[in-house]
């Protein structure tokens, strides 16, 4: 990711050499890192205690505390609320992060606040992301934010605590990557289906040493929660950061959020994003091609988000994979999953239907399950567990009614957190539970020691619950 004058940049280029505090020296694999400014810095409970305490060991204050957002998501439980956390360990982290952040004068957003909730979700829905910005997280699914084309990155702990005291980064620049996803999304064919396309495509290392631009037609007809989705899931293709170039979709989305410039400031921040977009005489280090149009719905089969196939095909038959160490991956993650070779995945029984999550618990999401779930019933037998992703998401599915459409299909309507994505919190499967989860990852034990995660789009997800096996609504009566 040079800036070589000669040739038009790609979108990651220019916001990159926007931020350059100072150049890295030197050429190719000895260049020194660049020094990084960054405009927006995210906190949660899990990686920040540290890096509070090197602050305070150090004596030094928090360099930029009203560029610095906390908000409680991962421990949180996701009933009973206004109760302690029962949960020794949840408790602790929590409080932890409370006392830290009225030591360092950091704006946090607890348990029960309207603005609670998972990190990825808060920023975007308070207007603090916004278009050309650097962002980061003590969290891998920063990447999140990419979608309003700003470069979002996950960081360490010890890369937390430097952004708190200076407010800048070492980085070395990336490579770029094109995903051009050409024609329309069909019906019922949702981002989520296809971000595990892409991913089955490239492999969960594919995007490695990459920020990856999705473009392409396909792209910009996609909503900004969509968008989301989609820049969510960047890391599971093992990239850097994804992002999407800013347009009226985006403009439209943070206009009057509570963060969000207003009248001339307005303006000139539209006219600055306007720039953002890759120079048609830009050049791509890679580029990926897909065809949007021909997806289907999507599911995951293995224990990474690579290991899918669409919902109408059948369970991998390892012998049939060419690839020697494919096979061994696959045969691994069908022992893991129970799951018989060649079993269509239409078959396949789920005991869990988790909707949430920073990939899919937005209020997009949570209509796109209502619509299927009304007037419905779940399945004998399923507990479905819908979880919004903040209090606001959930205020606002309140509003519309959506909350009561759950409820009545017999699903649980919970209050905001990452809960059963990672079950860091009491929403857990047990073990040899199966789910179909809107979430992002399907490793071994993620949502539960022994627990079998099949990653689905929120469609997928409410269909499943309804029939009990993997489903889209096109099989429901
Ligand atoms: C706990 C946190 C560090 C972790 C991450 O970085 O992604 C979590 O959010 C996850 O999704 O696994
Ligand atoms: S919802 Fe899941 S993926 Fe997102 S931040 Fe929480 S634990 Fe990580």
């Amino acid at each position: 990711m040079e800036n070589m004058a000669s040739r038009g940049r790609t979108l990651a280029e220019k916001v990159w050499d926007e931020h350059v505090v100072v150049r890295g020296e030197g050429e190719g694999a000895s260049r020194e890192p660049d020094l990084i400014y960054i405009d927006l810095h995210l906190v949660h409970e899990v990686t920040s205690p540290q890096a509070f305490d090197g602050l305070r060991l150090a004596g030094r204050p928090l360099r930029r505390p009203d560029l610095t957002i906390a908000t409680e998501d991962h421990n949180v439980p996701t009933v009973d609320i206004d109760k302690p956390i029962a949960d020794p360990v949840s408790r602790l982290q929590v409080d932890t992060l409370r006392r830290n952040c009225e030591e360092f004068g950091v704006r946090l957003h607890p348990m029960g606040d309207l603005e609670q909730g998972i990190v990825h979700v808060v920023g975007p829905q308070l207007g603090l992301t916004q278009p050309g910005m650097t962002v980061v997280c003590g969290d891998s699914h920063t990447s999140t934010h990419g979608a309003f084309g700003s470069i979002a990155m996950g960081i360490g702990t010890s890369e937390v605590e430097h952004v708190m005291a200076t407010q800048t980064l070492s980085l070395r620049p990336f490579k770029t990557m094109a995903i051009n996803v050409a024609g329309e999304l069909p019906d019922g064919v949702t981002s989520k289906d296809l971000i595990l396309a892409v991913i089955a495509k490239i492999g969960t290392g594919g995007g490695q040493g990459y920020v990856l631009e999705y473009r392409g037609e396909a792209i910009r007809t996609l909503s900004m929660e969509a968008r989301m989705t989609i820049c969510n899931m960047s890391i599971e293709a093992g990239a850097r950061a994804g992002m999407i170039a800013p347009d009226e979709t985006t403009y439209e989305f943070i206009k009057g959020r509570p963060h969000a410039p207003t009248g001339a400031d307005w303006d000139a921040a539209v006219a600055a994003w306007n720039e953002l977009k890759t120079d048609d005489d830009a050049v791509f280090d890679a580029e990926v091609d897909i065809d949007g149009s021909a997806l289907t719905p999507f599911v995951t089969w293995g224990t990474n988000p690579g290991q899918g196939a669409p919902l109408g095909a059948s369970v991998p038959v390892p012998a049939e994979i060419a690839d020697e160490s494919e096979r061994a991956a696959a045969e691994k993650a069908l022992a893991y999953m129970g799951l018989e070779a060649g079993t269509p995945l239409r078959e396949v029984p789920v005991d869990t239907v988790f909707v949430g999550s920073c990939t899919n618990g937005r209020i997009e999401d949570l209509r796109a399950v209502a619509g299927v779930l009304k007037g419905r019933k779940v399945a004998d037998g399923v507990r479905m567990l819908v979880v919004p992703g903040s209090m606001r998401v959930r205020a606002q599915a309140e509003d519309e009614g959506l909350g009561e459409i759950f409820t009545a299909a017999g699903a649980e309507w919970r209050q905001a957190g990452c809960s059963m994505c990672l079950g860091m919190n009491p929403d857990q499967l047990a073990p040899g539970e199966r789910s179909a989860s809107t979430s992002n990852r399907n490793f071994e034990g993620r949502q539960g020691k022994g627990g079998r995660t099949h990653l689905v789009s929120p469609l997928v997800a409410a269909a499943t619950a309804v029939r009990g096996t993997l489903s889209a609504p096109s099989d429901l009566d």
